[in-house]
């Protein structure tokens, strides 16, 4: 990589890598932006109703696919049935850099880096009670990695392995800024995100409150085959 200097890396398991303030403070404000722009339409950020009826603490809209308990569409269904919007080329970009970044260490995942083409985009909201349990981000159709980016006020971001919900995981604190790519052997890794901190955010970012995290994937999925 062409860096100016080396970011700190962590790995924290095989194929997922936290890199703390990866992005800018201006690169921050200017996703803070754009998230706000996602959340205002066409489809409304809102909270997921689950299968069982009660509805997610953190507030989601999407990019690229439409996510609902357990697939993806292209029309929001659940919010209003309008098509999704588009995941913008510079994002998609962003995530090619994300990974290449996370791949830095490691030459051959990093030649495959400049493939990752992320076609779906989750953005979600976090109040200061908001909270995310633990699964497994499992509806795409590939093995490419996920790439997070946290905004706004820290997190507790708990990362376990692909085969127990319950453990062991790494508790890792992701604050606004830190990048994490989950992968290889953890692409389908147990993690969640058991508790929000309050008032830890830069008040330079421009939010008021509150977590933002977005994540980059490649669905797998085609126009035709649908589900
Ligand atoms: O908010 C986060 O850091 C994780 C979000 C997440 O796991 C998801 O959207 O599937
Ligand atoms: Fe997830």
């Amino acid at each position: 990589m062409g860096a100016l200097f080396d970011l700190p890396r962590r790995r924290i398991a095989p194929g997922a890598v936290h890199v703390p303030g990866w992005l800018s403070l201006p690169g921050q404000r200017e996703l803070v932006r754009a998230c706000r722009g996602w959340a205002a339409g066409p489809v409304p950020m809102r909270r997921i109703r689950m299968p069982g009826g009660h509805f997610m603490s953190v507030r989601t809209v999407c990019l690229g696919w439409h996510w609902q308990p357990y697939r993806y569409s292209r029309t929001a269904e659940d919010a209003g049935g309008l098509p999704v919007a588009p995941l913008p080329g510079w994002l998609a970009e962003l995530g090619r850099a994300a990974v290449a970044e996370a791949c830095a260490d490691d030459p051959e995942a990093g030649a495959a880096a400049e493939g990752y083409s992320p076609d779906v985009a989750l953005i979600n909201f976090y109040d200061a009670s908001a909270r995310m349990g633990m699964h497994q981000d499992k509806d795409e159709r590939s093995a490419a990695p996920v790439v997070s980016l946290s905004l706004g006020d820290s997190c507790l971001f708990r990362f376990g392995t692909p085969a127990s919900r319950g453990g062991p995981y790494t508790d890792v604190q992701l604050a606004s800024g830190d990048l994490f790519v989950f992968g290889g052997p953890s692409r389908l890794a147990y993690h969640g995100v058991p508790k929000v901190y309050p008032g830890t955010a830069d008040p330079e970012l421009g939010m008021s409150g509150g977590r933002l995290n977005i994540t980059l994937r490649v669905s797998g999925l085609k126009d035709a085959a649908e589900s």
